[in-house]
C-alpha cells in the first residue's frame, strides 16, 4: 500500500481506521437512477453491521461499492484506510481476493470441487500458502470436519453456507460482505448461520456487513442501519427485530 492511498491518521500514529468507510459516497447509474445519494457509513473493525431497506433503497449498491465491485460516482469508499473508489479494474481485483470476503444467498461452491478445495480455492488463487492450522481450526469452528471430502451437492444448504462462510474468511480478510447469507435457508439453519457469523465477529474480531431483508437477521448484528430512496435512513444501534420490522413496514418493504 502506498503512503498516498493511506487515510490521514490511520496508521501508527492515529487511531485505527475503520474497516470500511464511505464518505459522501453517490452512485448514478447508467439509466441515471440516483442509487446511492450521498452516504456516509463507517464500519469499525470487529463489528458486525446490518444493512437493511426497502427492495431498490440502494442496499446491493451499497455493497458493491463498499466491496470494490463497482466504483461510485462521487465520494471515497476506504477499505482498512486505503482508498479504493477509484482504483483500476486490477488493482480493485487485486484488492478484491486479498482482503475481502464474500457470502452470497445461493453459496457459490463451485459443484466439481470438495469441501476442503472451495474454501481452500481463495488461498490458492492468491498463490498464497496454505496456513494448515488456521484451515483446520476454521473447518472446525464452522463444524465441517467430517465433510471435507464431500462435494457441496452432498451438503444441507445450511452446510453449503458454513462452508462458503469458511471459504469467505480463509485469506483473512479485511472484511467479509454478506448478501442475504440465510435468504435460501430454514429457520433453524439460518439461526446457526447467524449464529456463526455473529461468533466470527465476537471471537475472532471479524469484521462482517451483512444485507438483508430480514429482521431478525438484522437483530443479530451489533448494528443495523436502514436505507430508503439511497440513503441511510436511521441507524439502529442496539437492532431489537420488532422494531426494523415495524420501521420497515413504514417505509413499505
Ligand atoms: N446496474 C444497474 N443499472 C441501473 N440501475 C440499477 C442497477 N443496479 C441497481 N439499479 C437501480 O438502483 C436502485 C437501487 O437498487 P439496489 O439493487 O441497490 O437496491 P436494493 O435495496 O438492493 O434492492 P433489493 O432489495 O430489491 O435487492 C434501484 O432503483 C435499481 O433499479
Amino acid at each position: 500500500m502506498t503512503a498516498a492511498l493511506r487515510r490521514p491518521g490511520a496508521g501508527p500514529a492515529g487511531p485505527p481506521a475503520p474497516a470500511v468507510a464511505l464518505h459522501g459516497v453517490t452512485k448514478v447509474h447508467d439509466n441515471g437512477v440516483r442509487a446511492l445519494d450521498d452516504v456516509t457509513l463507517e464500519v469499525p473493525r470487529g463489528s458486525f453491521l446490518a444493512v437493511m431497506g426497502p427492495s431498490g433503497s440502494g442496499k446491493s449498491t451499497l455493497l458493491h461499492c463498499a466491496a470494490g465491485l463497482d466504483s461510485p460516482t462521487a465520494g471515497d469508499v476506504l477499505l482498512d484506510g486505503t482508498e479504493i473508489g477509484r482504483l483500476d479494474e486490477t488493482r480493485r481485483t487485486e484488492l478484491r481476493r486479498d482482503r475481502i470476503g464474500f457470502v452470497f444467498q445461493a453459496y457459490n461452491l463451485v459443484p466439481a470441487l470438495t469441501v476442503a478445495d472451495n474454501i481452500t480455492l481463495p488461498l490458492r488463487l492468491a498463490g498464497r500458502p496454505l496456513e494448515r492450522d488456521w484451515v483446520r481450526s476454521l473447518v472446525e469452528r464452522v463444524g465441517l470436519t467430517g465433510r471435507l471430502e464431500h462435494r457441496p451437492s452432498e451438503l444441507s444448504g445450511g452446510q453449503q453456507q458454513r462452508a462458503a462462510i469458511a471459504r469467505a474468511l480463509v485469506a483473512r480478510p479485511a472484511v467479509v460482505f454478506a448478501d442475504e447469507p440465510t435468504g435460501a435457508l430454514d429457520l433453524r439453519s439460518a439461526g446457526e448461520v447467524l449464529g456463526l457469523l455473529r461468533d466470527l465477529v465476537d471471537e475472532l474480531g471479524q469484521t462482517v456487513v451483512m444485507v438483508t431483508h430480514d429482521p431478525v437477521a438484522a437483530a443479530r448484528a451489533h448494528r443495523a442501519v436502514v436505507m430508503a430512496d439511497g440513503r441511510v435512513v436511521e441507524t439502529h444501534e442496539v437492532p431489537v427485530a420488532a422494531e426494523l420490522a415495524a420501521r420497515l413496514a413504514e417505509l413499505g418493504r
